[in-house]
């Protein structure tokens, strides 16, 4: 997978991107990166990337020419078909559903705002989607698309040495939170390793590592589950944890 990213900062997401999963994604060829710098196509001798909004009001709004230059550098750089996103808080939220969808893809370009955002013309013209990581105001969109390269980066085949942990995450295949995890020692004065991790009985384990799935997203994000939905295993999971609750 290629990922292109325009941004004031290319050494920022560089960095961002090269320990880890990632890096070792980047080593294994599963995934290359190249940014693109607006300010190397930006005109005059101050080669503005941005200018004051008409209308008033704060801040300052990125121009259309040099993004669009950056941008159009980032198509023509490799044949594939392009995905090209526009990282802001006026995007759709990204999920994991949404970080699958896009580790399929063969390029994405993403962009990064600064200071209040960029003319809406471009948008209009040059980005197939705007994404969101969060409901709040981030500096740049760099961070936002750290996060995206990361998320994206460790789906690719081959990136995660043990396949497993990819599905086991939270969100990933059914899209509940993630079991506790534990490791040496067994005992430890901040308390003990759950006795069925030390069984060896693996269909056991792995009952209770759903069942604890199940609870803690019922109990942290009751917005991620309908109960209702869930099949008959897992309501025998979570009835076997209200009854061990006194429930
Ligand atoms: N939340 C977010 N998810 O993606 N991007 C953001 C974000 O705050 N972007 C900043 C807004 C203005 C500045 O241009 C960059």
């Amino acid at each position: 997978m290629r990922i292109d990213v325009v941004s004031l900062f290319p050494d920022f997401i560089d960095q961002a991107a090269a320990v880890g999963v990632v890096g070792r994604a980047r080593e294994r060829g599963l995934l290359t990166m190249q940014g693109w710098n607006p300010r190397d196509y930006a005109d005059g001798n101050y080669r503005r990337v941005d200018d004051r909004p008409f209308g008033g009001g704060p801040g300052m709004v990125m121009l259309i020419e040099p993004l669009r230059a950056a941008l159009a550098a980032a198509r023509a750089a490799d044949p594939a078909p392009v995905r090209v996103i526009y990282m802001s808080p006026q995007g759709r939220p990204l999920t994991q559903a949404k970080v699958r969808e896009l580790a399929a893809l063969p390029r994405l370009v993403l962009l990064c705002g600064r200071y209040e955002g960029v003319d809406e013309r471009l948008l209009q013209t040059e980005i197939d989607e705007e994404l969101s990581i969060g409901d709040y105001v981030l500096s740049g969109g760099e961070l936002a698309a750290a996060v995206v390269v990361d998320a994206v980066a460790r789906l690719q085949d081959g990136a995660l040495g043990d396949a497993e942990s990819a599905v086991q995450d939270s969100f990933e295949g059914d899209g509940l939170l993630d079991c506790p995890h534990y490791t040496r020692p067994v005992e430890h004065e901040m308390g003990r390793v759950p006795d069925v991790l030390l069984s060896g009985n693996h269909a056991e384990i792995a009952k209770w590592r759903r069942q604890q799935s199940l609870v803690r997203t019922l109990e942290r994000r009751p917005d991620l589950i309908d109960e209702g939905a869930l099949g008959k295993a897992d309501r025998r999971l979570l009835a076997a944890w209200r009854a061990g609750q006194g429930g």
